[in-house]
């Protein structure tokens, strides 16, 4: 199978957690990317049975309507049952590296919030240890060049993002993102705190401290489900 074919395969499946998981009437949580686009494209017949839906980025909001699903500020809600989201890596504990497509804050936001976060992958995600994949850190522009030099103080090879046009990319909220490479995450939990500690540091990728619940994994003997 190709790799979209398996992320179509999670995607399914995911559908199919929610919906045996989650209550009618319930607010469902989206992630970004398109492991999530999948997801949204694989729910979507089933919007009526929800409340509606928290977003985790812009594009995702645009997908999620062009659906007809209601899409709600996070303000307005208390619970979300379930969030389900992508990951650039994971590894065997439900630590997980995000935000190759610069959602990383609003992502975290909302999978705060959740009671229960599904990631969803294909086969591909899992890792022995985090890292190949570079980091991505929001931050404040002001700060960029000062965080830059800290991540670097922290064994990482910190790179600008910059977006198709060859300008700087900037996310959702206005910010820049700094891809650290070079790293080898042997204690995510405490890498995610160290960096977390850098003044001008919006977000860290790393879903640690508040990792994955549940993996969907697809692979080419099918859906494999971990719980953590
Ligand atoms: O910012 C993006 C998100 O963290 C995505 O969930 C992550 O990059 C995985 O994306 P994809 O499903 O496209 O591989």
């Amino acid at each position: 199978m190709t790799q979209d074919e398996l992320k179509a395969l999670v995607a399914r499946a995911a559908a199919d957690y929610v919906l045996e998981h989650v209550q009618p009437g319930a607010v469902l949580g989206v992630g970004t990317g398109s492991t999530a686009n999948l997801f949204i494209d694989a729910i979507a017949a089933e919007r009526g049975r929800f409340a509606g839906a928290v977003s985790s980025s812009e594009a995702s909001t645009r997908r999620l309507q062009s659906h007809g699903f209601e899409v709600l500020d996070l303000n307005d809600v208390d619970v979300i049952p379930v969030y389900v989201d992508g990951a650039d890596e994971i590894n065997a504990k439900g630590h997980m590296i995000k935000g190759g497509g610069g959602a990383l804050t609003r992502e975290k936001i909302v999978a705060s919030v959740a009671t229960t976060f599904v990631c969803i992958a294909d086969g591909s995600k899992l890792v022995p240890v985090l890292g190949a994949f570079p980091l991505p850190v929001e931050v404040i522009p002001m700060g960029r060049a000062a965080v830059a030099r800290a991540l670097a103080a922290l064994g990482g090879q910190p790179r600008l993002r910059m977006n198709k046009e060859g300008g700087i990319a900037l996310t959702d909220n206005g910010n820049v993102i700094l891809d650290v490479a070079g790293l080898q995450l042997q204690d995510p939990v405490a890498f995610e705190q160290a960096v977390n500690q850098i003044p001008g540091v919006v977000t860290v990728g790393l879903f640690a401290g508040r990792g994955a619940d549940v993996l969907l994994l697809g692979t080419e003997n099918g859906v494999e489900q971990t719980r953590f």
